[in-house]
């Protein structure tokens, strides 16, 4: 079987923005606009946080994929692909996480 990816994940949420009329949970959330997808993903950046805390593995496993599908609508949202998203890490990697936030500043 072959490995899905955010990028499966992204697909599906571009077809269920592009589908007409029919219900589904992405098309709703999408419809309500940048904000409530905003709103929704910080409501699942705290639940991940709590479970982090709790140190319930499974519940992290479960909010953490919550998270990253928020996380790509509210993309979706605001048409921004998860490949632009990519470009930025690509540029990061052979920088350590101190040198990217020193430069970061300097802009
Ligand atoms: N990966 C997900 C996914 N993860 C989480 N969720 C939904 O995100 C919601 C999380 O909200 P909460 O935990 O706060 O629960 P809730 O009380 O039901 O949410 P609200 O009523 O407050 O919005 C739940 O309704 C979950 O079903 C997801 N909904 C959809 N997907 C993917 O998107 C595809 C398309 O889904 P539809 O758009 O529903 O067809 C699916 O096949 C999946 O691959």
């Amino acid at each position: 079987m072959s490995r899905f990816t955010l990028h499966d994940l992204a697909a599906i949420i571009d077809a269920r923005a592009a589908a007409g009329g029919e219900a589904s949970y992405t098309r709703k959330l999408l419809d309500k606009g940048p904000s409530q997808c905003a709103k929704k993903m910080g409501e699942e950046a705290v639940e991940t946080v709590i479970a982090a805390i709790g140190e319930d593995r499974e519940n992290l496993i479960a909010e953490s994929a919550d998270l990253l599908f928020h996380l790509l609508v509210l993309l979706k949202s605001r048409d921004v692909r998860l490949d632009e998203v990519e470009a930025t890490l690509a540029k990061r990697t052979g920088m350590s996480g101190l040198e990217e936030k020193a430069a970061r500043k300097k802009d």
